[in-house]
């Protein structure tokens, strides 16, 4: 194995991140990782979430050594921000810090100087104090924790200052991995990953679910040498399979559906029928296919038909016994597990996106068939993709009731933070 820098690949990550808005996902991909020695990895994985978990609070902690920021790349930016999570959060030599970002400011031809003086100056002012001490001082939520302020504000008016906080140390904190699995088979996937050194705990609110703790990528590695059923999936996710109430023989339709989390599950919890599953991005489309590709002789006898397709222009013959409409959202209730989703969403966004929302309803809940389920879902913390999708649809449609409307949080359930609506056709 060639040997890359992870502080680099840190630093160049971290900038396509926040300067190209590209998600920290599609970018830290098994492939990258592949490509580190195990502890190089982990050092990247913990620099590139601890960074953005912590960036306003970074941010903020070294405005005052910037002579003229203006002047630097976002490269520089980023690699000072990047050596401070090293210093402060994971207490690595202070010479080592320096020396490495000196270095890869050479390597990205900017201002190795200008590091050196800037490091050299925050050590001076720093060293020595810990965390708490340098948190001790009152600072405003939005710093503290690292999140928008707008998406604060908006949470105050909706929760105590004291929930508030709990929820936004909950997106902060690392989640544990969670897979889901054949309720069938938990025992023997616990049991296998245990003998594997892993410390595993069965899911309360899912009889699929299994949290697993330790580093997402070598647990991926070891599950994909086994022969179980399996795919990675929060429990909330999985509890929207369950609501669903799927049955031997039903015709399910899927119509959003990469990665395929929510098809795959209903799959195995159904064991027989058919699934039609919808999605219209080429790129997730073939990571959706992928998916179905490597499970579907697990659930030979459900018949998965993947399609590249737009839900707002497709149209049946025939009607369904179950819908899932699992929409693109703000994903603000994923945010411990995305923690660059913060800086990406914006208030127009979540506007934007409840618009949608509620065509894409309007639009699939005319297949589903008469004394059948809808299961609508969100992975978003805001009222105008969950509560107020379904209180509009339901003003204009008296044949649908609604069976359940639920909300998980992070700080609460310790799930992924999820709106899930159960409508049933009279
Ligand atoms: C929340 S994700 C679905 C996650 C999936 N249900 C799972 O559990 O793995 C929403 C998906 O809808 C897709 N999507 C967005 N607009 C769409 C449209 N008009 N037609 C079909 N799919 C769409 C997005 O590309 C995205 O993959």
């Amino acid at each position: 194995m060639v040997y890359k820098s992870p502080r680099k690949t840190a630093v160049e990550i971290l900038s396509t991140v926040l300067y190209k808005k590209k998600s920290l996902k599609s970018l830290l991909t098994d492939r990258v990782l592949a490509s580190f020695h195990r502890h190089d990895r982990a050092f990247l994985i913990e620099v590139l979430y601890g960074t953005l978990r912590n960036l306003y609070l970074i941010d903020f902690l070294l405005e005052n050594f910037f002579k003229n920021k203006k002047g630097l790349s976002p490269f520089t930016i980023n690699n000072l921000r990047t050596a401070v999570y090293q210093l402060l959060f994971m207490k690595i030599p202070e010479y080592a810090v320096t020396f490495e970002a000196v270095n890869i400011e050479k390597i990205f031809n900017g201002k190795p100087a200008v590091v050196n003086a800037i490091l050299r100056s925050f050590i001076k002012k720093y060293s020595g104090k810990g965390l708490e001490e340098i948190l001790s001082i009152n600072l405003p939520l939005s710093i503290k924790y690292s999140h928008p302020e707008w998406l604060i504000k908006r949470w105050l008016k909706r929760f105590s200052p004291e929930e508030v906080e709990s929820l936004l140390k909950a997106n902060n904190k690392k989640p544990p991995f969670t897979i889901a699995v054949k309720p069938e088979e938990r025992g023997l996937v616990a049991d296998y990953l245990k003998e594997k050194g892993f410390d595993v705990e069965f899911s309360e609110s899912v009889s699929s679910g299994l949290k697993i703790y330790g580093q997402g990528y070598e647990i991926r590695e070891v599950l994909n040498q086994s022969s179980f059923f399996w795919i990675v999936q929060d429990e909330a996710s999985q509890l929207v399979c369950f609501l669903l109430e799927p049955f031997e023989d039903a015709r399910v339709f899927d119509a959003c559906a990469s990665p395929g989390g929510k098809t795959l599950l209903t799959a195995a919890l159904m064991k027989k029928g058919e699934i039609i599953c919808i999605e219209n991005n080429k790129e997730r489309f073939k990571l959706l296919q992928e998916n179905i590709e490597r499970l579907k002789r697990f659930v030979p006898d459900v018949n998965i038909k993947p399609e590249l397709a737009d839900v707002l222009q497709i149209n049946f013959k025939y009607s369904f016994d179950r819908i899932i409409l699992d929409a693109p959202c703000s994903s603000t209730g994923v945010i411990r597990r995305n923690p660059d989703v913060r800086y990406r969403v914006s208030e127009e966004e979540i506007k934007r996106l409840s618009k949608i929302q509620k065509i894409m309803l309007e639009k699939v809940s005319r297949f589903l068939a008469k004394n059948s389920f809808l299961v609508y879902s969100v992975c978003s913390t805001e009222p105008e993709e969950g509560e107020e999708v379904i209180e509009s649809f339901l003003q204009n449609h008296d044949e649908f009731s609604s069976i359940d409307k639920l909300r998980t949080y992070p700080h609460v359930e310790g799930t992924d933070g999820f709106f899930i609506a159960k409508l049933l056709r009279n």
